[in-house]
């Protein structure tokens, strides 16, 4: 619509970006360890088994013998910033706002642990933020992870007179976008090797395998994922899911047991992508950097590099620009 010469300009309302990841602890010891896994293992969303049983074997069994064991692994990979999650996160968070300029408001949020959601909506609410795009850094969706992050920011909604209007972040596993920007970083990072990887292994985190069943879209999304990746690059890529927890059946191959298999079936140097997580954290740094290494190098592997995350490097910024932008239609000029 053209507005005629002498009509007074229609004031732009602030629009909001908030990138949402799962959270991680305060810091790397036992006591931090426990309150996170306290607040993240309550979710519902993650752990689906009714509350009254599972309650008392959380605090029963879990959180007196997991947080030891978790801070231990967290410090192996703690920088003087905090977690890498956190660091990782926040530096996408301020690479984003540089990139899309003072127009829109871009910041950060954690499911669990800080910086909470509410606060981060507050503060957004108060900066005159009218208009604010969701946006849980999950290129698959899965119920644990996309959902429960909008499910907190509408519960935060929810106590709120005057909200502002919400558009979330559809998943993106199959967006060319991310599919070039998982390719240029792969290639960039295995050119940068001492070696040549003689395959690739897509390492997702696992999800029980009941999900799948119960429609959760996830373990599908993954899988079109890989694919679209093999169509992309000159390497074998091979898919796997690690990170497993508890008793149930989770989703396979597994990470570990799928490096143990591509060693007898030939393969002595691998580079390992994790491309379900938007950034460095526990799951890739400790358990694939370091203990799923030893695994590979044990089995008789010879070399072996985990590639880094999208994390903020120019790649992810090209694509949250074009991801973010495209949500923004009609928001934004
Ligand atoms: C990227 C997608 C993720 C899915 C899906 C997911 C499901 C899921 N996770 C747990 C249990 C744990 N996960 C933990 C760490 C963790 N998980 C993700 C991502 C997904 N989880 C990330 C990014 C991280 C790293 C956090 C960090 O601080 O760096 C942990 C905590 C660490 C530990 O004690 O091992 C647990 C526990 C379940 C049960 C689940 C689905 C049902
Ligand atoms: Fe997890
Ligand atoms: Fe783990």
């Amino acid at each position: 619509m053209t507005l005629p010469p002498d009509h007074p300009a229609i004031p732009t309302p602030k629009v909001g970006v908030l990138l949402i990841n799962l959270g991680t602890p305060d810091a790397p010891d036992a006591g931090a360890v426990r309150r996170y896994l306290a607040e993240f293992l309550s979710d519902r969303r993650v752990v689906e088994i009714p509350q009254l049983l599972w309650q008392p074997i959380l605090r029963g069994v879990i959180l007196t013998t997991r947080p030891k064991k978790s801070a231990h692994a967290y410090q192996q990979v703690w920088t003087p910033d905090g977690s890498p999650l956190a660091v990782h996160t926040r530096a996408t968070a301020h690479a984003l706002q540089q990139a899309m300029g003072q127009g829109v408001v871009v910041d950060w949020a954690m499911r669990y642990g800080n910086p909470a959601i509410a606060e981060k909506l507050a503060a957004m609410k108060a900066q005159g933020c009218e208009r604010i795009l969701l946006a849980p850094l999950y290129p698959q969706y899965c119920a644990a992870t996309t959902a429960t992050a909008n499910d907190a920011a509408f519960a935060a909604l929810a106590a709120m007179r005057w909200q502002p209007a919400i558009r979330t972040l559809p998943p993106y596993h199959d967006d060319p976008a991310y599919i070039a920007a998982l390719k240029a970083s792969i290639d960039r990072h295995v050119a940068a090797l001492d070696f040549v990887p003689d395959a690739l292994l897509a390492s997702f985190h696992g999800m029980p395998e009941r999900t799948l069943h119960l429609g959760d879209p996830y373990h599908c999304q993954s899988v079109k994922t890989v694919r679209l990746l093999r169509e992309a690059l000159a390497l074998p890529v091979h898919m796997s899911f690690q990170s497993r927890f508890g008793r149930a059946k989770w989703l396979e191959p597994e990470t570990e047991a799928t490096l143990a298999r591509l060693v007898k079936d030939g393969v002595r140097n691998i580079a390992v992508v994790t491309p379900g997580f938007a950034a460095d954290c526990l799951e890739t740094l400790e358990e694939i950097a370091l203990r799923a290494k030893a695994v590979f190098l044990d089995q008789g592997g010879e070399k072996f590099a985990l590639l880094p995350c999208l994390n903020a490097s120019a790649e992810a910024i090209t694509l949250y620009q074009r991801l973010m932008g495209r949500e923004l239609s009609g928001w934004i000029d």
